[in-house]
């Protein structure tokens, strides 16, 4: 489906492993190319340079990861067509010729979740953020750093060595992963999907919440909400919204266009299937609102009250 995938590098990232997942999953052999940053990944797919891209866009212990969430809502639209969820642990890797370790680099996600043991085992190291975990590895092969926190992964791509692995302050942390591409035709709904969107809300009283009534008036699940500064005015916010459901589904569609209605300045990430199983499936409630359009249609076209 996409043979040509940009992803958050550069090699032996989480994110390489993401991708590597994505396009295992595709109908055709996907060629993965890495990008420096979340930024250049997702300019790499509206330059027409990559066919999709794989970024990270939230995990479970250090919430999002601004850099995606901002790339998505500025610029060329880009809409996701499938998520991944990792269980995310750390190795931390050194030069084989190394001597102590006076300095650790890795992505701030990274060192957020391992700052626990970084106080336990290396108190006295000086703590570098990096690009990404693999920017970091590669920062250490080359002697600007001592220590890198990296994906177990890394240690393939780069001749180091493991001074410990398994590392993470909580066990079962995760990290959310989103493949985008140009909108296009939105994938089929499967019953468990989530949709993504952006809205930037007007200064004007009670707009999230009449934002958030629009869904909860169709009983739709909200799965997170973040908000954003616009980078424009102080105070302006953009609002990131995702919930169950897919935009083909009656109720979404309802709703969609009643959030716009409240916010012009809307933008469709996605219908995606969901990684994991998480609230009840969405459908059942589909056949009223899809009966309730026919009682309409019906009163319209005179053959019924
Ligand atoms: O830097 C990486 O390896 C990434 O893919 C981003 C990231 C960083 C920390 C945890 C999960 C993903």
């Amino acid at each position: 489906m996409l043979p040509r995938i940009a992803y958050f590098g550069p090699q032996g990232t989480f994110t390489e492993q993401a991708a590597r997942g994505f396009a295992a999953d595709s109908e055709v052999d996907s060629e993965l190319l890495p990008h420096d940053t979340v930024p250049a990944a997702l300019d790499a797919v509206r330059r027409g340079e990559a066919d999709g891209a794989c970024v990270p866009v939230e995990n479970s212990v250090e919430g999002a990861v601004p850099a995606t969430m901002d790339a998505l809502a500025e610029g060329e639209p880009l809409v996701a067509v499938a998520e991944a969820v990792l269980p995310v642990r750390f190795s931390v890797l050194v030069r084989p010729d190394g001597g102590p370790v006076r300095t650790v680099a890795s992505h701030p996600h990274a060192l957020a979740q391992v700052r626990h043991w970084l106080a336990a085992n290396l108190p006295d190291a000086a703590v570098v953020a990096t690009t990404s975990t693999s920017a970091a590895a590669v920062a250490v092969l080359r002697g600007d750093y001592d220590a890198a926190v990296s994906a177990p992964v890394a240690v393939r791509h780069y001749p180091l060595e493991v001074l410990a692995s398994d590392v993470a302050d909580v066990s079962d942390a995760k990290t959310r992963f989103l493949l985008v591409r140009p909108p296009g035709v939105v994938p089929g709904p499967t019953g468990r999907d989530r949709t993504s969107i952006v809205v930037t809300a007007p200064d004007r009283v009670g707009v999230l919440s009449d934002v958030l009534t629009e869904l909860a008036l169709r009983r739709i699940n909200l799965t997170r909400i973040e908000s954003r500064p616009t980078k424009g005015k102080l105070g302006e916010y953009r609002f990131y919204v995702d919930f169950d459901g897919h935009v083909a589904e009656p109720r979404v569609g309802d709703a969609l266009a009643a959030l716009r209605r409240h916010c012009p300045r809307t933008r469709f990430l996605g219908s995606y299937p969901k990684a994991v199983e998480g609230s009840p499936a969405p459908a059942a409630d589909n056949a009223e609102f899809v009966a309730a359009a026919e009682w309409v249609a019906r009163i319209r076209e005179g053959r019924g009250a």
